[in-house]
């Protein structure tokens, strides 16, 4: 695993919460709160980097303030610009070009380093938020997007949505899909909901463990415990290895460690990485319990800007979009991609929150209803490339929201089964 800097031992992680959920979030753009989270992130980044939060109170005391005083980057009044044709964001319809401009003068900012790279070079510790605590795969998936990153622990996927949007974290990096399990709808609904763009994907070999305190035996479990992803991807093996015992969901694998060792529970076992048995202590009483020796999970980096998209080398796009139009309508979304030669890697829906429901024909005469969604595309095209742009503007014509959340170098490491990732 790349070398990260928290997490190196248990009284760093004692000093260091995880980010929990901030109390209060102003979403009013406002001058002087930007400011404040200026002077806010300064302080608490001087802290991280020197491991110097005193303690939990501290820390969330901190958060508390910060949460209350701070808003996003996205609500200042910075929107893109320019010449593009493309997208809306939001629901409305908006020009797509990657060049930052304010909105009130609309002069083009300069591209900042930011821009140009998914890490920054000023010389201070990129800074990644994750869901977990240390041992977990999205620490392991954060050091390998970002070497050398200070990686900051978070105890749900939004907190770490709004640490990059309160510039506590400068990248958050988050699951959004498995290749036993599935995708992670949560963090799909997020990215709807958060303004933050994907900057990088990274895939992860996931190698899980059955986990228990030294000295207990399989015999002596009654449950297992491990985050419901973990879970599904090591079913059959769990069966095979005789442990018909009870299943139960944590937050994640780590934390399942974590809590076995902090409760000294001697009939309970944690699926999580060998990393997380070094950190809290724990015996592996089964290694590459996994269904499938290829069991690999992709992340996505998010950021509060996004990069500029290039061409020199493979790049993926995401988008989000919804129709008023019946199915016919995802055909000829498809059909724009495929008539342009443009593969799609991902598609997934998700239930349209405000209006899940549309009542079709004669209301009168008891009408069908039938679910809407959002649909995600991943495909294989940078936004820089007129195929793509084509193809959007395209797209945009037949649905009534297009949102773009980023366009990214692919992950392109290889890997094989007999890697054993973590
Ligand atoms: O619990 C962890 O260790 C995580 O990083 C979360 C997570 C997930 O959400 O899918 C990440 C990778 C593995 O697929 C299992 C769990």
């Amino acid at each position: 695993m790349n070398s990260i800097t928290p997490a190196k031992s248990l009284s760093y992680l004692d000093s260091t919460p995880k980010l929990s959920v901030p109390r209060k979030i102003c979403h009013q753009p406002n001058t002087s709160q930007v400011c404040n989270i200026k002077s806010i992130y300064k302080q608490e980044s001087r802290n991280f980097s020197a491991g110097l939060v005193a303690n939990r109170a501290d820390w969330q005391t901190s958060c508390a303030i910060l949460a209350s005083n701070v808003v996003s980057q996205q609500s200042t009044g910075k929107t893109y610009g320019g010449n593009a044709e493309i997208v809306s964001i939001n629901g409305v319809h908006q020009a797509l070009d990657l060049v930052p401009v304010q909105q009130n003068n609309n002069l083009a900012l300069p591209l900042s380093i930011t821009d140009l790279s998914p890490a920054p070079m000023h010389g201070s510790q990129l800074r990644v938020a994750y869901q977990g605590v240390p041992g977990a795969y999205s620490e392991a998936a954060a050091g390998k997007a970002y070497p050398k990153c200070v990686a900051i622990p978070c105890d749900q996927f939004e907190v770490a949505f709004q640490a990059v949007q309160h510039w506590i974290a400068d990248r958050a990096v988050l699951p959004v899909e498995n290749s036993l399990g599935g995708s992670i709808h949560r963090n799909y609904d997020l990215l709807l909901r958060h303004n933050l763009h994907i900057v990088g994907e990274v895939q992860l070999p996931v190698h899980h463990c059955l986990l228990a305190l030294p000295g207990v035996r399989k015999e002596d479990l009654n449950r297992v415990i491990s985050h419901p992803q973990a879970l599904s991807q090591c079913e059959s093996t769990l069966t095979k290895l005789g442990l018909n015992v009870a299943r139960e969901a944590v937050d994640d694998t780590a934390g399942a460690a974590e809590f076995i060792a902090t409760h000294n529970l001697r009939d309970t076992a944690a699926i999580a990485s060998s990393r997380a048995a070094e950190l809290y202590g724990l015996q592996i009483l089964a290694d590459g319990i996994q269904d499938d020796l290829s069991n690999v999970t992709r992340f996505v980096m998010l950021a509060r800007e996004p990069i500029v998209p290039r061409t020199d080398r493979p790049f993926k796009t995401s988008i989000v979009f919804a129709h008023d139009e019946g199915m016919s309508v995802l055909f000829k979304v498809l059909s724009a991609f495929a008539f342009r030669d443009i593969s799609l890697t991902k598609i997934e829906s998700r239930p349209y929150k405000n209006r899940p429901i549309k009542a079709v024909g004669d209301a009168n005469t008891g009408a069908a209803k039938r679910f809407e969604y959002m649909f995600y595309i991943d495909f294989e095209a940078s936004m820089a490339d007129p195929r793509a742009q084509k193809a959007l503007a395209e797209v945009q014509e037949f649905t009534s929201f297009l949102r773009v959340l980023g366009s990214y170098p692919m992950d392109m490491t290889p890997w094989s089964p007999s890697n054993r990732g973590l």
